[in-house]
């Protein structure tokens, strides 16, 4: 069972970025320790960032075809402005997890709402990057049950 993690633009700037909101580490401690913890559970993953967001919408029609079970994805930026990501989410109809670092909900008000949460099994906000951990161990379950 493949499990895809998507992280959409700016996320490579992580350890770097307002630290004060984002945290210490960096896009590669945060896949280093998915594919670990992926592995641990008994799921093999993939790790793609991109700052394009139709590298992103290659990235996700592609997973159609490469036996991805599972999408976590934290689309930034996108998330508040991107149709055309909610319609790839939804066009390959592989379930997915959105996950946000920060707590959108008590920042900017135009960070409240999403595109992508409406055809998301469930949202992880403000957990700092033990949401990418806590999004897996539910994919986990999920795909046991399956
Ligand atoms: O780039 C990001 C990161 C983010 O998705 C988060 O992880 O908290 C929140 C978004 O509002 C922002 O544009």
């Amino acid at each position: 069972m493949r499990v895809l993690l998507l992280n959409g633009p700016n996320l490579n700037l992580l350890g770097t970025r307002e630290p004060h909101i984002y945290g210490a580490d960096t896009l590669a401690d945060v896949e280093q320790r998915f594919a670990a913890e992926a592995s641990a559970l008994g799921l093999q993953s993939e790790c793609f960032q991109t700052n394009h967001e139709g590298q992103m919408i290659d990235r996700i029609h592609a997973a159609r075809l490469d036996g991805t079970a599972f999408i976590v994805i934290n689309p930034g930026g996108w998330t508040h402005t991107s149709v055309a990501l909610r319609d790839a989410l939804a066009g390959v109809a592989i379930p997915v997890v959105e996950v946000h670092v920060s707590n959108v909900h008590r920042r900017e008000a135009f960070r409240h709402h999403s595109y992508i949460s409406g055809i998301a099994e469930g949202v992880i906000a403000g957990l700092g990057v033990f949401g990418y951990s806590a999004a897996l161990q539910f994919v986990a379950g999920r795909l046991r049950a399956s």
